[in-house]
């Protein structure tokens, strides 16, 4: 086994012929990795992830490979998934405004390229899901907008509008899930990657609350930065220690970690409707 990428809270290696895609128990805020773990993260996201693979199949192949057959120092959150050819864009799907597009819509109208009516405010429901690829940028910047055109550009049309679809029916899929269990997803990012027939895969983590803007359905309200499900406890804490939002970031009390544990708790019950025993 080697190591091969660090995301900001995930890590990969490469294991023979495959992937093994680790989640830590990391917390990001603000772009910004703590230094205090939030234990069983890692394996609650993983498994939400599963689980939605595993409901999506009829949409789309997708990369997994094994859930278990994984090392023991990692057993739970990792999966074992197929090496692919990574189409090189984040496909993202947004049903509501916020974050990038936000800015970006109060900026020009529109978000990669997708034109949306005036009047918008922060957290508005979008009239409907769109399609809003990025480009991956490798250096730890922030992605850049990429419009359809240039997806098609550099990908072909025919697998631009599968992107298209496909983002837009995962997204759909979850939106309608978690809406019906009181979570709101406002937004979600999606990797696809070929595989050696050329087959389209969905890769990465799938509708996770690190992958997603999660919001409490019951505490939305357009016009104000919504509530994120998870990480709210850990930023409202972050704004009352007067840190500056950079690194190294301040270690969060055991009552914040607790409380944010929790919080992917309720997630994974309310999404997958089992009892999380770990
Ligand atoms: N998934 C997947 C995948 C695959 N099945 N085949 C080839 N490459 C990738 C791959 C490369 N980068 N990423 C993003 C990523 C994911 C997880 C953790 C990270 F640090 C970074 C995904």
């Amino acid at each position: 086994m080697r190591h091969v990428y660090s995301g900001k809270v995930r890590e990969i290696y490469s294991d023979g012929a495959d992937l093994l895609l680790v989640a830590s128990d990391r917390v990001s805020v603000y772009d910004v990795v703590l230094p205090t773990p939030i234990p069983d993260k890692g394996a609650l996201l993983t498994q939400l992830s599963v689980w939605w693979f595993d409901r999506l199949t009829d949409v789309v192949p997708n990369h997994l490979v094994s859930a278990t057959d994984v090392p023991d120092e990692f057993a739970g959150r990792a999966v074992r998934c197929r090496r692919l050819e990574m189409v090189p864009f984040e496909c993202i799907a947004r049903g509501y405004l916020a974050g990038s597009g936000l800015r970006e819509y109060l900026a020009t109208g529109a978000i990669s390229g997708v034109p949306l009516p005036p009047g918008l405010v922060e957290g508005s429901r979008l009239p409907e899901p769109i399609f809003t690829p990025t480009t991956k940028v490798s250096d730890g910047g922030h992605d850049a907008p990429a419009t359809f055109d240039e997806v098609a550009d550099a990908v072909g049309t025919e697998l631009a509008g599968r992107l298209r679809e496909l983002t837009l029916e995962v997204y759909r899929r979850g939106a309608e899930r978690a809406s019906a269990n009181g979570i709101i997803v406002a937004d979600t990012k999606l990797e696809f990657g070929r595989d050696a027939d050329g087959e389209l895969v969905l890769a990465d983590e799938v509708l996770t609350p690190d992958s997603s803007r999660f919001w409490p359905a019951d505490e939305w309200v357009p016009g104000r930065a919504q509530h994120a499900f998870d990480k709210q406890f850990v930023r409202d804490w972050a704004a009352g220690t007067g840190w500056d939002k950079k690194p190294p970031g301040p270690e969060i009390p055991a009552d914040v970690v607790a409380a944010t544990r929790t919080r992917y708790v309720e997630a994974y019950e309310k999404i997958t409707g089992s009892h999380w025993r770990r």
